[in-house]
């Protein structure tokens, strides 16, 4: 959450960018530019800062339950470098342990809440086998991204459409390469 304080100094900061690149910030369409610009950055970087992902709830389940998979989850970010989007697709699965697995909406929102800050797309992967272990102590967990960087699309290399893959793997994704294959086979097929 910016405060408001916070708010009118990204409204001063876009207001100078505005003039630095020659624009009229007083012109009609752009008065109110700076001011739905802060809004709209409370919104996509509403993580910085924030206390840890909370929103999610357990629930009991037998000791036999096997993967838990979620696959095609929409995800959109701000690249770090360029403060650009970054966006796609991840891929989730875990082991359940101590019987117990998370409401399935839930995870998205996990996602969600790794997603809303400025990253790079490999440390997001990353965080998010980080809050699922911090919450669900799994077996093990295997993420995969999916993006399209308008960083190197609109601008710079100019590479449309170009897709970066990045993974991450946990416990027993790592010790047992048919579990890996399955998810990787689960994912693409
Ligand atoms: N590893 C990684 N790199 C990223 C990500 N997002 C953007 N980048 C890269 O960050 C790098 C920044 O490099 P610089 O040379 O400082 O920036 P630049 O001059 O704008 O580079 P170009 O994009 O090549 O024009 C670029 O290679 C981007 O493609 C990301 O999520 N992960
Ligand atoms: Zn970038």
């Amino acid at each position: 959450m910016i405060d408001d304080a916070n708010q009118k100094k990204i409204e001063q900061a876009v207001k100078m960018i505005l003039e630095a690149v020659g624009e009229d910030p007083n012109r009609e369409g752009l008065v109110e530019t700076p001011a739905r610009v802060a809004r709209m950055y409370n919104e996509v970087f509403s993580s910085v800062n924030a206390p840890a992902f909370d929103n999610y709830k357990l629930f009991p389940v037998d000791e036999t339950t096997e993967m838990v998979l979620i696959k095609d989850i929409s995800f959109y970010s701000m690249c770090e470098h360029h403060l650009l989007p970054f966006f796609g697709t991840v891929d989730v699965a875990y082991i359940p342990n101590h019987q117990r697995v998370m409401g399935l909406s839930k995870i998205p929102r996990l996602i969600n809440y790794c997603a809303k800050r400025p990253n790079v797309q490999e440390r997001m992967t990353v965080n998010i086998a980080k809050e699922l272990t911090r919450i669900l102590d799994p077996k093990g967990i295997a993420v995969s991204v999916s993006a399209r960087h308008m960083c190197m699309e609109m601008r710079g290399v100019e590479k449309t459409g170009s897709q970066t893959e990045t993974s991450y793997y946990t416990g027993v994704f790592k010790s047992d390469h048919d579990l890996k294959q399955e998810f990787l086979q689960r994912i693409n097929g």
